[in-house]
């Protein structure tokens, strides 16, 4: 990241998982409508500008549902200020101004009508550094829960969510220990299963993987392939190997916040239709 500070210090760990009880416009998952069969999020023609400087540049492209989509590109691309589109962390910026449309389940998110602290909760978010609450494992996973009042079955919430993070092996016998004395890797399954048990639709991922040793990171890789049978998967990394093996869309942004070919990831890797997206993958620029 050329400015970490946008996804690591925009939002407390509060403002990621609290929620209202109010859906602000948003339908539950079961009752919602896609856009098409599988689309969850489009966006149309979206622009976004940090004070005057043009970050996402009329962007228009479908994410579908339980899928693994990737975005890809050189640094300060606007990879990250896409993602923060999608479930409003932009908002917290001030500098941040957004143009055009953002869809979830065909309900366009900068809607008067939505509640951005709801839609983060259907639209969950890992960061680049691990960042679990200076609390026990247990009550890092059931701190969301809690502030939902969601606290029937509490136990089994748990244990899900970290099960299904694959950690629960690791710390069944220490869910009483402090988060932040897991290992990095560790911290960041625990990151995933607190997300996990807010029961979101979508989790956004911004370079999940990048502070991880190789065997940590091969870990999360394993993770996101499980997670995509269950939710729908966005993630963005600077590793072009990582997007090749776990995604199965794949965004390329370019210089100026282009989307330049997004599309199938193993059509992208193996046959670009553009130019400039063949010389960023094969490394003659980026
Ligand atoms: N909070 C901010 N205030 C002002 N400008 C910003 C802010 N966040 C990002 N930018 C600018 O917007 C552009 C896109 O940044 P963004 O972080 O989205 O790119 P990125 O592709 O994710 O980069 P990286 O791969 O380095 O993380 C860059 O020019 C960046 O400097």
């Amino acid at each position: 990241m050329n400015d970490d500070t946008t996804t690591t210090s925009v939002a407390t760990d509060d403002q990621l998982i609290e929620t209202d009880p109010g859906m602000g416009g948003l339908s539950e998952r079961e009752e919602s409508t896609p856009v098409t069969e599988s689309t969850v999020i489009e966006s149309r023609h979206l622009n976004v500008w940090y004070n005057d400087t043009q970050a996402i540049r009329d962007v228009s492209m479908e994410i579908p549902e339980n899928q693994v989509t990737a975005m890809i590109g050189p640094s300060g691309c606007g990879k990250s200020t896409f993602l923060r589109c999608i479930n409003r962390m932009n908002d917290l910026i001030d500098a941040a101004r957004v143009e055009g449309e953002l869809l979830f389940n065909g309900k366009d998110v900068y809607d008067e009508d939505v509640d951005p602290v709801a839609l983060r909760r259907r639209i969950g978010m890992v960061f680049q550094q691990p960042n679990p609450f200076p609390k026990s494992i247990y009550d890092n996973v059931a701190y969301g829960l809690r502030v939902q009042d969601r606290t029937d079955n509490l136990d089994e919430r748990v244990e899900r969510a970290l099960k299904r993070a694959a950690l629960w092996d690791e710390v069944s016998d220490q869910l009483d220990e402090s988060g932040l004395e897991l290992s990095g890797g560790q911290q960041q399954r625990l990151c995933i299963a607190r997300a996990i048990a807010a029961d979101p639709e979508v989790i956004l991922m911004d370079e999940p993987a990048s502070a991880l040793d190789p065997v940590a990171t091969s870990k999360i890789e394993d993770l996101i392939d499980d997670l995509s049978e269950e939710y729908t998967v966005v993630i963005v990394t600077h590793n072009m190997q990582q997007a090749a093996r776990i995604s199965d869309k794949t965004a390329v942004f370019l210089t100026g916040g282009e989307l330049v070919e997004f599309g199938n990831t193993n059509e992208i890797f193996e046959n670009p239709e553009s130019d400039r997206v063949e010389d960023y993958i094969t490394g003659k620029f980026g």
